[in-house]
């Protein structure tokens, strides 16, 4: 890449999609205006070359778009409609402008899918690795919120879609790259890694019913995510391994081991939540209607802020243990 200022040009969006954005790339910061009635949600995520991703797990499309899926998920996980987002990009010398370019085209799709408008970033080069970070911003209705903190003893835990496929298609990842070969199955699992979809409908569906609704999203596994949950409402939380839905059956792998994905992989990017007994079939029945997967998989307790886990006749205390960057590997 040589010029700085061509690169920006080249990924200026044409049009844009919010009606109230005002000032778009080109000034000094983007404006917008906020709708009424509704309360402002705003989010940032870093991706790190070497820690996130390397150029054998993703394709820089891949990157692109999954940054922007993880600032999806935790917009969805507060409820939220997305709205705009910002992009910082520090580059070294070893990429080159395709990739970035493919980089943009990946966060562009997913944006066009979610209605999201681009409206400003950073560029800067670096001498490490690539790193890549994106802010996103999103309205939701004035009192729907989503918030950790109000689970209640009672309540069901319940779970969208299905977890520890991106950790079992890391592992695949890690030893075959991104060539492969995959079978059918394994391909399915590395694809959940790559291309996360951020679970906007599920929150706008929680946050539309007239209930009460915890919600966090999956990055770090079941295990840590539900400790945030319990944290956050003062609870404490059973999980019933037997009812965890993941991908147990391909062939390549444990039940042992898929469970071990499940409760600390991270990266599935669902949704994990709580509400209570009477408003669980509701639930139920409007994600059937949408086609989502949504499981219950544990109860909410009175007591201390822990979370326990239940499989067949043994039970042990689940730690917050899922992905930690700053724990030594
Ligand atoms: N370096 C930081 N400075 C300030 N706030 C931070 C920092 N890192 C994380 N947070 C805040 O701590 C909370 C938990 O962050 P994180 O574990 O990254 O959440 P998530 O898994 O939803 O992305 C969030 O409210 C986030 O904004
Ligand atoms: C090359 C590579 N090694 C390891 C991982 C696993 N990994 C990296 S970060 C992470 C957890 C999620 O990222 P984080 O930055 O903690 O997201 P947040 O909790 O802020 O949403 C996991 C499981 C990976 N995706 N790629
Ligand atoms: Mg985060
Ligand atoms: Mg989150
Ligand atoms: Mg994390």
């Amino acid at each position: 890449m040589d010029d700085e200022f061509a690169f920006i040009d080249s990924v200026t969006p044409t049009g844009t999609k919010q009606e109230g954005l005002v000032v778009g790339i080109g000034d000094d910061a983007a404006m917008y205006q906020a709708t009424e009635g509704f309360n402002q949600v705003i989010c940032v995520d870093t991706m790190v070359e070497g820690i996130h991703f390397r150029k054998d797990t993703l394709t820089p499309y891949q990157i692109g778009r999954k940054v922007l899926a993880i600032n999806l998920s935790d917009i969805a996980a507060m409820g939220a409609i997305p709205r705009y987002f910002v992009v910082s990009i520090a580059v070294p010398s070893t990429w080159n402008e395709e990739e970035l370019q493919e980089i943009y085209r990946g966060m562009n799709e997913l944006a066009e899918r979610y209605n999201v408008d681009l409206i400003g970033g950073d560029t800067v080069s670096t001498n490490s690795a690539l790193v890549l970070t994106i802010t996103t911003t999103g309205e939701v209705e004035q009192g729907k919120m989503l918030l950790r903190s109000v689970a209640k003893p009672g309540d069901i835990v319940f779970l969208t879609g299905e977890v520890g496929g991106s950790a079992a298609g890391l592992d695949l990842l890690n030893k075959r790259g991104l060539e492969g070969p995959y079978t059918e199955e394994e391909m399915t699992l590395v694809k959940i890694h790559q291309e996360p979809k951020p679970q906007i409908e599920a929150g706008r569906i929680l946050a539309e019913i007239k209930e009460r609704v915890a919600l966090n999203d999956v990055s770090d596994g079941v295990a840590s995510e539900a400790n945030e949950l319990a944290t956050a409402s003062q609870v404490t939380i059973e999980i019933d391994a037997q009812c965890l839905p993941g991908q147990l059956t391909t062939s390549y792998k444990t039940r042992e081991q898929a469970l071990e994905w499940a409760l600390f992989g991270g990266e599935d990017f669902q949704l994990i939540g709580t509400t209570s007994e009477t408003a669980f079939p509701k639930l139920v029945q409007l994600f059937k209607e949408k086609g989502i997967r949504l499981t219950a998989i544990g109860k909410v307790y009175e007591g201390k802020p822990e979370v326990w886990l239940k499989d067949r006749n043994k039970k042990g205390k689940l730690d917050r243990k899922g992905y930690n960057h700053f724990q030594k590997r």
